[in-house]
């Protein structure tokens, strides 16, 4: 059985981030994961945890000055070592919040850097960090995100995500597959997580349009829930949608979805 996390990045973000893990565990959630976590000292965000007796299950890599246009530093021969500096500040959070899973954002190629050139920076940057990340048990996760939202970003295609898992035969490296992202890149949602369930290690959902929560789309999560439980998806399911109307109220879904499965109270109690 599949386990709900509150991605409070963009859940809840009506508040301030660090008062976010007092309203995720007032709203029922045990899990909880966020994009980046930098601004904030480690160990505020471990007393947050701590005292609401919520577990962190994923963030990503520091993703370079965001402001400026980085989406992740991964696949540029000339800044492998602030991308080895990342991979150190990922991880000392990491170990501080005892978080098994992290993402490692590609990065936008700009046009002087040839592709074949930027594939390479990436493969060796995805062994180096998979490389540190396996010393402390920790999975390596790459996501492939859509063109609309992200134009540029290197890693834009399911395929291209298989083929570096594939490629580099690393054991804790693993796909982050974002249902709201497959959809807009190539739909064919079960048949694609059917494709890759083994190499998956984690999975987010939003629906589309406009990434909110579902039931406000196209996408059917009834079926895809009840899809993933029957392929024996065990990982975490994070919620990584900006909810239209309050979060509070945006989880009218999840009680649905509690309904159709077997064993409510270990849904409630697990996910939510
Ligand atoms: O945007 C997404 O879907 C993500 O999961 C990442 O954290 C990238 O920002
Ligand atoms: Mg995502």
């Amino acid at each position: 059985m599949f386990k709900f996390s509150a991605n409070l990045t963009t859940l809840f973000n009506e508040a301030p981030f660090m008062d976010r893990f007092g309203l995720a565990q007032q709203a029922g959630f045990r899990h909880v994961e966020f994009q980046f976590p930098y601004e904030f000292p480690v160990d505020s965000i471990k007393r947050e945890i701590e005292s609401r007796n919520l577990d962190v299950v994923l963030f990503n890599f520091p993703p370079g000055d965001w402001k400026k246009g980085d989406r992740g530093i991964a696949v540029f021969p000339d800044r492998r070592q602030e991308f080895y500096e990342s991979v150190d500040e990922a991880i000392r959070y990491a170990l501080a919040l005892d978080c098994p899973s992290l993402h490692c954002m590609a990065g936008v190629r700009p046009d002087g850097l040839q592709a074949e050139e930027a594939w390479k920076v990436f493969r060796e940057n995805l062994s180096y960090a998979a490389g540190r990340l396996a010393n402390h048990g920790i999975t390596l996760l790459i996501e492939p995100l859509n063109p609309y939202d992200m134009a540029g970003y290197m890693l834009s295609s399911l395929d291209q995500a298989v083929q570096l898992v594939n490629e580099l035969k690393l054991p804790n490296l693993k796909i982050q597959f974002d249902f709201y992202h497959m959809q807009r890149i190539q739909g064919e949602l079960l048949a694609s997580f059917s494709r890759v369930k083994e190499l998956i290690g984690h999975v987010q959902i939003a629906d589309n349009p406009g990434r909110h929560q579902p039931g406000t789309g196209e996408i059917h999560y009834s079926n895809i829930f009840r899809f993933l439980e029957e392929s024996g998806y065990s990982g975490f399911v994070g919620l990584e949608y900006f909810p239209l109307g309050k979060t509070i109220d945006s989880f009218d879904w999840m009680q649905a979805h509690s309904r159709d499965c077997r064993n409510e109270t270990e849904t409630r109690g697990v996910g939510r």
